[in-house]
């Protein structure tokens, strides 16, 4: 049939998979009838959770606001767990308008351009769920600020040693005898308290809070971070390219919540945007 589909058609056309982010099980469905028919092509779900019991399935941390930021996640994850192959060309639907999918995007998945963001959880020396909650909560921070105003924080999250030995104290710390974790419900309430503070918190592999009001004092050599921003940035930036940790950091002055790993900015997000 000539018309539209012979156009739009090329989207999708030799896919070697299909790509489903965040698919309502009917949907899903359809695919898995057509896989079954026509069995050419990888199909996976992608999502925040595995809500239609898909066989293949990539794990979003987050409900990336970002197209290409979930897009090229999921293709990360995907290249990562050998679901797919470099150089393999996707099909990917998404949902951008509303909550049912609205979109085809055809992407060739390139080993070369990864970003590492699926690296930042999935291959972190931190718990992913760790880092999912550390970012959660720096988002919220970001959303809600300091009684109304914006606030700033620094999140050092893994290698909490290292971390350690590279960094002083600013202050006491309320962290000292207490086994508190992210992801528990008074650490809101006390990251609150403790954000409008100097300093980086500092936290373990498995999410335990180890200090805050830490002064970072890794060597900033040769370390980039976009203009504008200063040091709590570069400290966050630079250490971990000194150690193995991540850094999640909320600027006071734009708002963004960014992460840092190897001493590069992996991810970049506007918490308004949540
Ligand atoms: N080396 C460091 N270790 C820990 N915290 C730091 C360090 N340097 C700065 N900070 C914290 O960052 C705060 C803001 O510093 P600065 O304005 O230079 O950073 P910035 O990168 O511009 O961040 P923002 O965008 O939030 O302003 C400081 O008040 C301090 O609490
Ligand atoms: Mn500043």
């Amino acid at each position: 049939m000539a018309g539209l589909d012979d156009v739009f058609g090329d989207l999708f056309s030799s896919v070697d998979a299909v790509a489903l982010f965040s698919p309502s099980g009917s949907y899903y469905e359809r695919f898995t009838d057509l896989e079954d028919e026509d069995d050419d092509f990888e199909l996976l779900v992608v999502g925040t959770g595995n809500d239609v019991g898909a066989d293949t399935f990539v794990e979003l941390p987050l409900e990336f606001d970002n197209i290409s930021d979930r897009i090229r996640f999921g293709l990360e994850g995907a290249l990562d767990q050998d679901i797919i192959d470099d150089g393999d060309m996707l099909a990917c639907a998404t949902s951008v308008f509303s909550d049912d999918i609205d979109t085809v995007s055809r992407v060739r998945a390139d080993a070369d351009s990864r970003t590492g963001i699926y690296d930042l959880f999935a291959r972190s020396r931190a718990d992913p769920e760790v880092v999912k909650s550390v970012l959660e909560l720096a988002i919220e921070l970001g959303q809600k600020g300091q009684k109304g105003k914006p606030v700033g924080a620094l999140f050092v999250v893994g290698d909490a040693g290292k971390v350690m030995n590279k960094s002083r104290p600013l202050s006491y710390n309320p962290f000292e005898k207490s086994h508190v974790h992210v992801g528990d419900p008074i650490v809101d309430v006390m990251l609150k308290e403790f954000s409008r503070l100097d300093g980086a918190f500092v936290i373990s592999d498995a999410g335990k809070i180890v200090s805050a009001y830490r002064y970072l004092e890794p060597s900033a050599e040769g370390v980039d971070i976009p203009k504008g921003l200063g040091a709590r940035h570069m400290a966050g930036g630079a250490i971990t390219r000194d150690t193995n940790a991540i850094a999640i950091v909320l600027s006071e002055s734009d708002g963004l919540v960014r992460a840092f790993k190897a001493g590069e900015i992996i991810l970049e997000v506007d918490p308004e945007a949540y």
